[in-house]
């Protein structure tokens, strides 16, 4: 499969991709909006139970609409609802409009303020969707809070209210749904940032046959597979890893690439130390050599950053393993060195073999000489920029990671939970990433296929252990371990 082609990734759009289709499909018959809210009513049917009691929140716009006309179709397969629409008729769009005359027609209840404070079994929250455009506040605000007060169960449409659908922050106060019901295809907002701790369950219902734009691809499985390995295999098969890092103080940073990148599956592991390495007595294979012969020795992956400090002769082998023929992957502290020394950028670019970079939201902010708070606005236009300023494959991490590759494609990572936020992930992700490289895959694919199982064996171990406290480098890598040869066999 090559670096472009992924059909099997569930398709993810921004906003501006889903104006484009909504405006190619202005006059389908029956109507998006009517396809959605029937979709909506055919999602929560056979989940409601008799007696349960169902609160429905329409706002001032379209996603309003979806609402409307869910009521409708739940009115008339006679299920008991408390309909509230928070809008105004007057400014109704057309879609929106001829969804409430429907449901006055049909002769469903329908209330302009929020009930007295009562349980609610479930809620739908159908204030907002892909049109929020400033802080929630008022009544809109209210409205949330009752949400949370009162809804045992939240359902929302499209996506949470007060949540930025392309970026995965809140403009203000925002719905946290226990599902999202979400409409024509995924979105950013719902996994990356603070998007799952809102969307909760995320369903798809594609509205179409066929989806006629493309953006973005949220990443589900792994998108490339090594092939069996023969019998008549020998380790030269599966490739020559190089780690340089483990400055005094943090040799560990590169035993635990080092075990990653082994335990994936590559033939040959050396690592580089800046300073004097202990055997790693529960991995004896992994091998050591001097880390300026790693940049000019002939290798499929060589990984610089975990744990190599800040210090000169960091810098220095930087600088030389930027000549390396191999595959790069710069991480942790050579991507700080990196920001700190933009007369390398020019050399980053100019690499005839592939580069890859692997920044948390500071590193990437380093790198582009902007602040956090910056890259968090909009990731996956960070993660853009950076990949098309250094030519090289890019992934963003931190919740809902994006990968970024140089012709300007992005993913956006669904695996992975809160337990991989601990030291030491970052260093196994580069590891598994040379392990991936090192056993023939493409740079993007390696990227992209190490990302996904650094977090679903993440999610394995967590749903082991019931939580995701205490959650171990070792677990991870060895459930990864798991995961790769359950995709490839
Ligand atoms: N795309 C598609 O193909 C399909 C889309 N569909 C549905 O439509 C949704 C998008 O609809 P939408 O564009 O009407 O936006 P929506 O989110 O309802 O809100 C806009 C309204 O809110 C207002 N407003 C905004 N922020 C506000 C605030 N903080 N506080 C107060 N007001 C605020 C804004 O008014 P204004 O900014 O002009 O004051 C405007 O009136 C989409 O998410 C999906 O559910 C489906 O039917 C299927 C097909
Ligand atoms: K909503």
């Amino acid at each position: 499969m090559s670096d472009c082609d992924r059909p099997n990734l569930p398709p993810c759009l921004r906003s501006f991709a889903l104006r484009q289709l909504e405006m190619q499909h202005a006059h389908l018959q029956p109507p998006l909006m009517e396809r959605a809210g029937q979709a909506a009513a055919d999602w929560l049917l056979p989940r409601l139970q008799a007696g349960d009691r169902l609160l429905l929140l329409a706002g001032p716009g379209n996603n309003g609409g979806d609402v409307l006309v869910m009521a409708r179709h739940l009115h008339q397969r006679g299920v008991p609802l408390h309909l509230v629409w928070l809008g105004e008729e007057a400014r109704l769009p057309g879609d929106a409009a001829a969804a409430l005359q429907q449901l006055r027609a049909a002769g469903c209840p329908l209330h302009t303020s929020l009930p007295p404070a009562q349980q609610w079994d479930w809620a739908v929250d159908g204030l907002f969707g892909i049109g929020l455009q400033r802080p929630l506040q008022g009544q809109y605000a209210e409205a949330v809070n009752y949400l949370h007060l009162y809804a045992r169960r939240i359902l929302a449409l499209d996506i949470p209210s007060g949540l930025q659908a392309d970026t995965g922050y809140p403009t203000g106060p925002a719905v946290r749904a226990q599902y999202t019901l979400t409409f024509l295809s995924d979105k950013p907002g719902l996994w990356t940032g603070a998007g799952q701790d809102h969307a909760g369950e995320v369903h798809i219902a594609p509205l179409l046959d066929t989806l006629s734009v493309t953006d973005g691809w949220r990443l589900d499985q792994l998108p490339a597979r090594l092939p069996a390995r023969p019998h008549d295999s020998h380790k030269g098969r599966f490739g020559r890893v190089g780690i340089i890092g483990g400055a005094a103080g943090m040799q560990g940073a590169a035993l635990l690439a080092g075990r990653a990148a082994l335990q994936l599956g590559a033939g040959r592991v050396w690592l580089g130390g800046l300073s004097p390495l202990p055997l790693d007595v529960s991995h004896l294979q992994l091998m050591q050599q001097p880390a300026d012969t790693l940049c000019t020795q002939a290798l499929e992956a060589l990984v610089v950053g975990p744990g190599m400090g800040l210090e000169h002769a960091a810098l220095q082998l930087l600088q030389q393993s930027l000549h390396s023929t191999a595959p790069l992957l710069l991480d942790a502290d050579a991507l700080t060195l990196l920001g700190a020394h933009p007369a390398l950028h020019t050399t980053v670019q100019q690499r005839p073999a592939p580069t890859l970079l692997t920044p948390h939201p500071l590193e990437a902010a380093r790198l582009l000489g902007c602040t956090v708070a910056d890259i968090q606005a909009d990731r996956i236009q960070h993660a853009l920029q950076l990949a098309q300023q250094f030519k090289a494959w890019v992934v963003l991490k931190g919740a809902g990671s994006i990968v970024a590759s140089p012709d300007g494609q992005w993913w956006v990572n669904g695996s992975g939970n809160p337990g991989l936020a601990v030291a030491g992930m970052g260093d196994v992700l580069a590891g598994m990433v040379a392990a991936l490289l090192a056993q023939g895959m493409a740079a993007g694919d390696a990227l992209l296929g190490a990302i996904w199982l650094h977090g679903a064996a993440a999610d394995d171990a967590v749903a082991q252990q019931g939580g995701p406290i205490g959650l171990s480098c070792d677990e991870v890598i060895t459930a990864a371990r798991s995961r790769l040869n359950r995709a490839c066999y």
